[in-house]
């Protein structure tokens, strides 16, 4: 928990019971100007107290309040006078726990609802929304008695305790889910109770976010080195940025060429970062050791393994002659809110290879500005901090590079077959308008040859994949459904222009049951 920021800005906690929406409530909160952290659901009383929030809300969740291991509130903490909303279980839960009941419903009810709001409810939650709206429901419990003092603000053909409130003690309930955008005017009541019941004066942004990150940078760091790794990515970049803002060449970034990047990527990655944000920046061109390590590897664990270990030899190498004593690190809060959430432990599909794990090696200290932020906010924060839109809207690309889209053996001229045909597909995509519209997008190297027929002459040639997903959090990814025109044009540049290829497919499978890299 940050204590300067709580202390400036008014903050409202959300008690996560273990919904997949809880950071989406979140995310609404902040869309409201006010600053908000996910928090586990026992939480207790005195430490509430010690954060002094405006407002508690009591997300959604899995289980049944009245199971036996279900999980509860902290003794005292709907007594601590501070509002409080709660969403689907956490209603429940502010039900069971006052002496109201909830018992399971006969009809599960999923998806749309239409909520007729009360006369009551017109003047706190719902205020300046229409009488009737469609909202969005996931219960298989609903409550059977309200705790006493609570009256209903909205009802539905289904649910007839779909908004409740005591107004008295400020502790309200919904049944159904105001931070999924199903549900109309949800932005709306999550903003009326931040601002309206618990007074939030709606402060923050990312502008007060610089100077405030700024200043904590300044006095955690001292005059000591900081030194980080920089990838050209979103979240590394712009961490490289705020820290150049905040302390100037204190902090050295260092670029590793793995010899697995992008057509030209080594040199615009230094131009942006040294040239058009000024950020003092190291370069290690390491493409040689890397591809030496990577000869005649094809399973794709030992490629992630290879690149994961080579890079941390390297970094550490140069942040010990550097002597810096802090390591930055672009940590975003959704990393954060995984430690705070009940989610089960989950497969490896895939070693993601990151820096985690250096700093205990190396004894530095961690700086991580971002870790209050959500992506769209890292975003919004650097096209601020006067960083390129190109770069900003970049898609993600993996640690790995292209050693993980080149399927089988790589080689120097397999790479440069690759790095053709990406290059031709981004630019296309770029020339169509579409390239923002796509979560992600890149060629892959096939690991067979296919036969063809050039100019009457037989060819036996590799294969060219195109990849370009929808997607927001990159957990789930729809195939994206390219113009046919585009696809042809892509396929013919990259069939004349680039010699040893003779065919390219497009990839027409979502994530699940697909990942979305190959390998
Ligand atoms: N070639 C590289 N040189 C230096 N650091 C790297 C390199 N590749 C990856 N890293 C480090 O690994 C971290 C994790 O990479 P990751 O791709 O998740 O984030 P990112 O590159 O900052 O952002 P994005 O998700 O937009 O690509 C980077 O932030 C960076 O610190
Ligand atoms: O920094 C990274 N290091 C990795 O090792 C790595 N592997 C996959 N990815 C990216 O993660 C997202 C999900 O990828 P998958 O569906 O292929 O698992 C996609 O955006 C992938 O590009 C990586 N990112
Ligand atoms: N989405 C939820 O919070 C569901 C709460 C509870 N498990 C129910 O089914 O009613
Ligand atoms: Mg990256």
């Amino acid at each position: 928990m940050d204590e300067r920021v709580e202390k400036s800005h008014g903050l409202i906690l959300i008690l996560d019971f273990g919904s997949q929406y809880s950071h989406l409530i979140a995310r609404r909160v902040r869309d409201a100007s006010v600053f908000c952290e996910l928090v586990a659901h026992d939480i207790s009383a005195e430490k509430i107290k010690t954060l002094n929030p405006k407002g508690l809300i009591l997300s959604g969740g899995p289980a049944s309040v009245y199971e036996n291991d279900a999980p509860h509130l902290s003794p005292g903490v709907l007594d601590l006078d501070i509002p409080v909303l709660g969403i689907c279980y956490g209603l429940q839960e502010i039900t069971q726990t006052l002496g109201g009941s909830v018992v399971a419903h006969e009809k599960k009810e999923y998806g749309y609802a239409q909520l007729t709001v009360s006369t009551l409810g017109k003047e706190a939650l719902f205020s300046d929304l229409e009488d009737d709206f469609s909202v969005w429901m996931s219960h298989g419990d609903k409550i059977h008695q309200l705790p006493e003092g609570f009256v209903d603000c909205g009802t539905t053909s289904n649910t007839e305790h779909a908004a409740v409130a005591n107004i008295e003690r400020n502790i309200y309930g919904l049944q159904f889910h105001p931070e999924v955008t199903h549900t109309k005017f949800g932005t709306q009541i999550l903003s009326n109770f931040v601002h309206e019941i618990c007074h939030c004066v709606g402060d923050w942004s990312m502008k007060n976010f610089i100077e405030e990150a700024t200043e904590e940078i300044r006095k955690m760091v001292g005059d000591e080195l900081v030194i980080g790794a920089v990838s050209g990515g979103v979240d590394s970049t712009v961490a490289a940025v705020l820290m150049k803002k905040a302390i100037g060449d204190q902090f050295q970034a260092v670029f590793v060429n793995n010899g697995v990047l992008r057509k030209d990527e080594d040199t615009e990655v230094q131009i942006r970062m040294r040239d058009k944000c000024g950020v003092h920046l190291t370069y290690v061109d390491a493409s040689e050791e890397f591809l030496a390590m990577l000869a005649g590897v094809t399973e794709p664990e030992t490629k992630r393994k290879i690149i994961g270990n080579t890079f941390i030899e390297i970094f550490e190498r140069e942040a010990k002659a550097s002597g810096a004593k802090f390591l930055l690190q672009g940590t975003l809060y959704p990393d954060v809110i995984e430690s705070v959430s009940h989610k089960g432990p989950s497969a490896t599909i895939k070693t993601h290879h990151n820096v985690g794990g250096l700093p205990e090696k190396m004894n530095l200290k961690l700086v991580e500005p971002l870790r209050l932020l959500f992506k769209d906010e890292v975003r919004t924060l650097g096209l601020i901090l006067g960083i390129e839109e190109d770069s900003i809207y970049r898609h993600p690309f993996p640690g790995p590079g292209l050693s993980i889209r080149i399927l089988g053996e790589i080689t120097n001229e397999r790479l440069s077959v690759l790095k053709e045909a990406d290059s031709i597909f981004i630019h296309e995509l770029r020339e169509a308008g579409l390239y923002r519209q796509i979560g992600q997008a890149f060629a892959v190297l096939l690991p067979c040859k296919a036969v063809g027929v050039m100019g009457d002459f037989r060819t036996y040639e590799e294969v060219i994949a195109l990849r370009a997903v929808e997607t927001t959090d990159y957990m789930t990814a729809h195939w994206f459904n390219l113009p046919y025109d585009l696809l042809q044009r892509v396929s013919t540049r990259i069939v004349n222009e680039i010699r040893g290829v003779n065919r390219v497919t497009y990839d027409i499978t979502s994530k699940p049951p697909g990942t979305i890299e190959w390998e």
